[in-house]
């Protein structure tokens, strides 16, 4: 006989983007907010997840929906994990303390809910070219890009898979 399990603790960290505002509020400071596909999560993603949580208290992760990714071009088969999977396996992150999503192009909107005190991006993302550094300094915070130090990717383990 198999007997149900409690439900997973992580679940409570995944939020709607109309709760996000009101979620952020409750986290401790600083709040770190970061954004991404995180399609098939590597190393080189949880290293820099960790790496932006170590700079402040409280890390929000948003993801693209869906149909956000098929607007980015990253191919016509991509994501390959729903927005509801990629953000529950972030969620299981203990560097993690919210996780919601956001339809748009842009993070802009989820940022300016959010209001974070740090805004980062890895090195593939230069200050710069930043979706929301701007508006993450006007009112305080700051921007950082964090270098690489694990070359991994997505398509790359895609590519992988395909030539096995
Ligand atoms: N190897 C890596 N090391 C550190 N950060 C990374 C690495 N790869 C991606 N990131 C960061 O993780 C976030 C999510 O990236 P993304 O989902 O595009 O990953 P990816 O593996 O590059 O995917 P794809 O190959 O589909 O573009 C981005 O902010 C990106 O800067
Ligand atoms: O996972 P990606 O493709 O590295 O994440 C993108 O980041 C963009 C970034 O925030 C621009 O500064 C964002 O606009 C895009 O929607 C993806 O989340």
């Amino acid at each position: 006989m198999t007997t149900a399990g409690k439900p997973a603790r992580f679940e409570k960290k995944v939020c709607h983007p109309s709760e996000l505002a009101e979620r952020a509020k409750q986290l401790k400071g600083p709040v770190v907010f970061t954004n991404g596909v995180f399609d098939l999560l590597h190393r080189g993603h949880v290293t820099y997840l960790d790496q932006a949580a170590q700079e402040g208290q409280s890390l929000i992760v948003a993801v693209n929906s869906d149909e956000s990714v098929k607007r980015l071009g990253k191919g016509p088969d991509r994501p390959i994990n729903t927005q509801v999977d990629r953000m529950h396996v972030l969620a299981a992150l203990e560097c993690v303390a919210l996780v919601t999503y956001f339809e748009e192009d842009t993070p802009l909107n989820a940022i300016l809910a959010a209001k974070p005190d740090v805004l980062v991006k890895g090195g593939d993302w230069p200050v710069e070219k930043m979706v929301g550094a701007k508006e993450v300094q006007s009112w305080g915070g700051t921007a950082l890009s964090i270098a690489f130090e694990h070359e991994r990717s997505t398509t790359a383990t895609l590519q992988k898979i395909r030539n096995l």
